[in-house]
């Protein structure tokens, strides 16, 4: 297939060119998009059509990886001569609450990368911290509900995934993380995104670390519920915290809410597939 490569956040401009081929899905990954092109107009490279059942992967900074069942050397051979990645790895899974990454590196040499997304840069190493590409659209959606001189509190930071798109939309960040090597990556990007001004980190377990009230609180971690009553001891009226979980855990939410004496308003929402019947969510609780 012909395509013109462009920058992926200029894709909207290129949908009604005429030389675009609307019969075929754009390739999208990271910072570039792959355009088809109209048979008679100019391209800027081919790549193969894309496979009904090809396999998916990220790409994180100049690494790619794959989820999922141990990738085919043909799938490996495919992404190295189309990205021309310094390394391949296969992501098996991630270990314990710190989410430990379980990676084989297929390819090349792994090690500190810098993967940009939505204006924001992040230093991290994929086979030592996790990184998901599927919250993109979520961390804009959390940035564009902040008022500038917000207090948040970032309950599981990581590397800045969530506190890094709220401080740079204005909010003032307490973020808490229990991981060091998270720790170490956080600061780092931090100082690189220049929002010392507005990220407090603290190291530690968040449930020993609070200190609220917020105004708003990003629970960013699949067992967030099993917090809430501790976070629920953070907040004050007009309080919004966004719990994030696996399928549709509002019920259990509003019992808590009940149970501690709170009126809220909850809003379910879904964020991604993470796979077979298993949906990433979040829970937008507004405390009245
Ligand atoms: C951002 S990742 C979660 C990604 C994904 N939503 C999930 O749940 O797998 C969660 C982060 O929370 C951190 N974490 C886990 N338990 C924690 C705790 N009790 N206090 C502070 N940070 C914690 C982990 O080290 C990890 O960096």
């Amino acid at each position: 297939m012909n395509v013109r490569e462009i920058p992926s956040r200029d894709i909207k401009k290129y949908t009604s060119a005429s030389w675009v081929d609307t019969t075929r899905k754009p390739y999208v990954y990271g910072e570039t998009a792959y355009i088809p092109v109209k048979d008679g107009y100019p391209y800027s490279g081919i790549i193969p059509e894309r496979k009904r059942n090809g396999r998916g992967f990220q790409k994180i900074g100049p690494i790619i990886a794959f989820h999922g069942s141990e990738p085919l050397d043909s799938d490996i051979n495919e992404v190295i001569r189309l990205h021309n990645p310094q390394a391949v790895i296969w992501y098996r899974g991630h270990n314990g609450d710190m989410r430990i990454p379980d990676t084989t590196t297929l390819y090349g040499v792994t090690g500190d990368i810098l993967h940009k997304e939505s204006g924001i840069k992040y230093h991290l190493d994929p086979t030592r911290v996790m990184f998901s590409q599927g919250n993109r659209e979520e961390k804009k959606r959390i940035a564009n509900l902040v008022q500038p001189g917000e207090q948040v509190c970032d309950m599981f930071a990581g590397i800045g995934y969530f506190t890094l798109p709220l401080a740079k939309a204005g909010a003032h960040v307490h973020a808490i993380e229990i991981n060091p090597d998270s720790i170490t990556y956080l600061k780092k990007n931090i100082l690189e995104n220049k929002l010392t001004s507005c990220i407090t980190v603290t190291q530690g377990d968040c449930r020993d670390n609070l200190a609220g009230p917020y105004d708003r609180i990003h629970m960013g971690f699949y067992e967030a519920v099993r917090f809430l009553s501790i976070a629920l001891d953070h907040v004050q009226s007009g309080t919004m915290l966004h719990v994030h979980s696996i399928g549709n855990t509002t019920d259990k939410i509003e019992r808590i809410l009940m149970e501690s004496g709170y009126e809220a308003t909850c809003q379910h929402l879904a964020i991604k597939k993470i796979g077979p019947g298993k949906v990433h969510t979040v829970t937008d609780v507004r405390i009245s």
